[in-house]
């Protein structure tokens, strides 16, 4: 992971490529409502520039200027890992876009929305965001919504592991349908979804379709257009996710959700950067399938006053991004992980073992087992 030279701006110097655009992707289980927000979204006059690829016109219309049908086309990256996929369709359209707006035969839109199918794994459609050499140049991601339908819900997280993950992953999570829940105990199922929702995806904002706008939906990453300094903290969501992983250990054991845990790693010591170099590598080696999201701000030891940002989805790392300054007053290298089938502890240990923490109250023998750099057969 080479780490870049320290930028002015996040805005690119005035000769070169234009800024990047803006990507939204929508998630959310079959029928949970994509579509029909996804419409009342595009009314919205600040959406009016946006253009729109979508997997299938369901029986909603939808009425914009530039709806794209895209196929379902997984193609694998060179790794050869299924997990860690881009969708070669959505590279086209993608690209396809990009060549109207840059020959005026588009709109200059300025912003996309991806709606994915309900089954989909949200993983290939962030990858090709992020791998793609000149699509990752030209477009950034903004954000994942994931729609849940809060009457089928509860029963869709038990039965289906996508599900799961979809939510897990996202950084908006709007609820749908709740204008059906009329009973007392639909409220007390609705409290409890929400519970289960704020474990399985701390980070992300919870909100009811009713409160679904632009304004509460999108801006979701790193650079709000609105903000010169990265809003860090917000996307980061630290503290959230600090404070609720008190609180996994109420998870059902037979649900999907108790596979996905969400934690965060925080230190006042600068890293060298060949340092952060080797742990995000042997990271994504050892764990990266697992590793369902990794956000991250990092105090590198070369320069201590321009942090790196991490973005990365499974094995795929988006190149880092420098600061050219701490955005806040809060100087400390932080990482958020969420994970599936995965111990925080190991990831905490292996991230030691890199900071050189000594393990102070292991024994000799679990000192050598569990050493996370063990060869595979040594650690457990
Ligand atoms: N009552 C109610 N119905 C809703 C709400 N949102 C969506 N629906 C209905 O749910 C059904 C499915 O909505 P869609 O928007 O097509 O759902 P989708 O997620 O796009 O569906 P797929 O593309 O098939 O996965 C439609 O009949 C909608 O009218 C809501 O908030 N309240």
């Amino acid at each position: 992971m080479p780490v870049p030279a320290s930028e002015d701006s996040p805005a690119p110097p005035r000769r070169g490529p234009p800024p990047p655009i803006p990507v939204t992707v929508l998630t959310g289980f079959l029928g949970a409502g994509k579509t029909t927000l996804l419409n009342r979204l595009l009314a919205d006059p600040a959406l009016a520039d946006t253009a729109v690829l979508i997997n299938e016109f369901g029986e909603i219309g939808l009425d914009h200027l530039f709806v794209r049908p895209v196929e379902e086309g997984i193609v694998m990256l060179s790794s050869g890992c299924l997990c860690c996929t881009v969708r070669g369709d959505l590279v086209a359209a993608l690209e396809d876009l990009l060549r109207g707006r840059d020959n005026d035969r588009l709109p200059p839109f300025s912003r996309v929305i991806i709606e994915t199918t309900g089954l989909a794994d949200p993983a290939p459609v962030l990858h090709t965001l992020m791998t793609h050499p000149y699509l990752a140049m030209r477009y950034r991601l903004d954000g994942l919504v994931c729609v849940v339908d809060a009457v089928n819900a509860a029963a869709t997280l038990d039965a289906q592991e996508e599900a799961v993950k979809q939510a897990a992953m996202a950084d908006r999570l709007v609820l749908t349908k709740t204008d059906l829940l009329a009973t007392a105990e639909d409220a007390q199922a609705l409290d409890a979804l929400k519970a289960r929702l704020k474990r399985l995806a701390p980070g992300a904002v919870l909100l009811d379709v009713a409160d679904a706008s632009a304004a509460t939906l999108l801006n979701a990453g790193l650079y709000d257009p609105s903000a010169k300094i990265p809003d860090v903290a917000r996307w980061l969501a630290a503290e959230a996710v600090a404070a609720a992983a008190t609180g996994t250990d109420e998870v059902e054991p037979n649900h999907h959700d108790s596979r996905i845990r969400a934690f965060t790693l925080a230190t006042d010591a600068a890293i060298p950067a060949a340092t952060l170099d080797l742990f995000l590598e042997l990271l994504r080696a050892t764990h990266g399938a697992n590793v369902l999201r990794l956000k991250g701000i990092v105090k590198l030891k070369e320069d201590e006053t321009t942090p790196v940002v991490l973005h990365g989805v499974q094995h795929v790392l988006h190149p880092p991004v420098r600061l050219p300054a701490w955005p806040d007053d809060d100087h400390r290298t932080r990482l958020v992980m969420i994970v599936r089938d995965l111990d925080p502890k190991v990831i905490e240990r292996l991230f030691n073992a890199f900071l050189g923490v000594p393990e102070v109250d292991a024994p000799d023998r679990a000192a050598l087992t569990d050493n996370p750099l063990a060869p595979p057969g040594l650690a457990r």
